[in-house]
């Protein structure tokens, strides 16, 4: 039975008795950085030289230093730039910068479970890995709710460091929700699994797949983007309610009948082995090779990929039928058509 905590069972004022620096300002760094500061704790953003994150923190009224100073300041450094930019930023920024009693923290165990950050000795380092993207995060914490974390401590080098896993896990929100204790590698895998397979690489094929089969058979791509994307958040949210049986339950008889009968064709065991090679990548460390070197290398699989994805034709139908539904809009900083830039 995982071990599972709440509110109740952390302390704020341990993180509130702390100096942050949230390095990075994106999708998990302003969550943070921003719930950090409404729950009362001293936090300051560090970013790189002309970084254009700095405005938008600034204009939140956060204050910005280069990413050396913020950590000379900070006693508790929650990196959150992405995972391939970790390694040198931590070499030349952040590595020179720490003292024995400091608190190295990761919402992702990438960097740690593959080698490509060791942290001093004397230097604790904790993960506080929110299980939802860091605008919802923030969305959750203003709403008085929370996205549940799993938590973790790699090295406990002050005998505090769980406590203060905890005191930072609440100050997000988190622990309205729940927090798991895991281990930095549990995480890892499971999580490069779940984005991988199921969440957007799993999620993503089988709607295009959906879409191609609807649209080649001669049927209408505005039909087939409703029937396979549009209702399936719809699906997904009574799943999120109640679970599987809460959408069978919702559902016509003749859908879920055919629920039972061709999920399986479709998701068949193949698709397991499948999953199975997925996951020994992953745990092989073969997968994070081929990221960090394309990403090495300037990113050339990395941008192909994402612009053939931004070109599939499911994209342009989505946007045309979003344009007709005004209550369908995002209210962070994204721009429709901008992924592949
Ligand atoms: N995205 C998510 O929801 C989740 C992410 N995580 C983990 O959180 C961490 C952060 O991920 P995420 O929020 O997606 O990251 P983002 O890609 O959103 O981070 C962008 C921020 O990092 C800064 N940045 C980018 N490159 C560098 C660099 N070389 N040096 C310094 N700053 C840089 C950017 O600043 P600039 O303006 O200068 O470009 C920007 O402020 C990762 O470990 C990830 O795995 C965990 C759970 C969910
Ligand atoms: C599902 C993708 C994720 O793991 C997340 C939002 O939790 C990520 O790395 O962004
Ligand atoms: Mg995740
Ligand atoms: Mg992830």
């Amino acid at each position: 039975m995982a071990e599972m905590f709440y509110d109740d069972d952390a302390d704020l004022s341990i993180i509130q008795g702390r100096h942050v620096a949230v390095i990075g300002y994106g999708s998990q760094g302003h969550a943070h950085a921003l719930s950090l500061r409404d729950s009362g704790v001293d936090v300051r953003v560090g970013l790189r030289e002309g970084s254009p994150s700095a405005a938008k923190a600034e204009a939140e009224g956060l204050r910005v230093l280069p990413v050396a100073q913020a950590v000379e300041e900070a006693d508790l450094i929650m990196i959150l730039a992405p995972d391939q930019a970790q390694r040198k930023l931590y070499a030349e920024e952040i590595a020179p910068h720490l003292v024995a009693g400091d608190a190295l923290f990761f919402a992702h165990g990438f960097n740690i479970r593959f080698g490509y950050i060791e942290a001093p000795e004397g230097v604790d380092v904790c993960m506080v890995a929110p299980k939802g993207p860091g605008h919802l995060v923030r969305r959750e914490y203003v709403d008085g709710r929370g996205v549940p974390a799993i938590i973790a401590v790699e090295k406990d080098e002050t005998g505090n460091a769980w406590p203060l896993a905890l005191s930072y896990a609440k100050a997000i929100g988190s622990l309205r929700a729940g927090g798991i204790k895991t281990t930095f590698t549990e995480e890892t895998e499971t999580d490069l699994f779940g984005e991988q397979a199921v969440l957007c690489g799993g999620a993503s094929a089988l709607i295009m797949a959906g879409f191609e089969t609807l649209t080649e058979a001669g049927y209408q791509p505005e039909v087939a983007y409703f029937e396979c994307l549009h209702e399936l958040k719809l699906i997904v949210d009574l799943m999120y309610e109640g679970g599987i049986a809460k959408q069978r339950w919702s559902i016509s008889d003749t859908a879920e009948f055919g629920d039972y009968v061709s999920g399986p064709r479709v998701i068949d065991a193949h698709v397991k082995e499948n999953m199975k090679a997925v996951l020994a990548d992953i745990q092989s460390g073969a997968f994070a090779k081929r990221f960090i070197d394309d990403q090495d290398a300037g990113a050339p699989e990395f941008k192909r990929l994402r612009a053939e994805g931004e070109a599939h034709p499911i994209e342009a139908t989505g946007r045309e039928l979003r344009k007709l539904m005004s209550w369908v809009k995002s209210d962070d900083d994204y721009t429709e058509g901008t992924a592949a830039r």
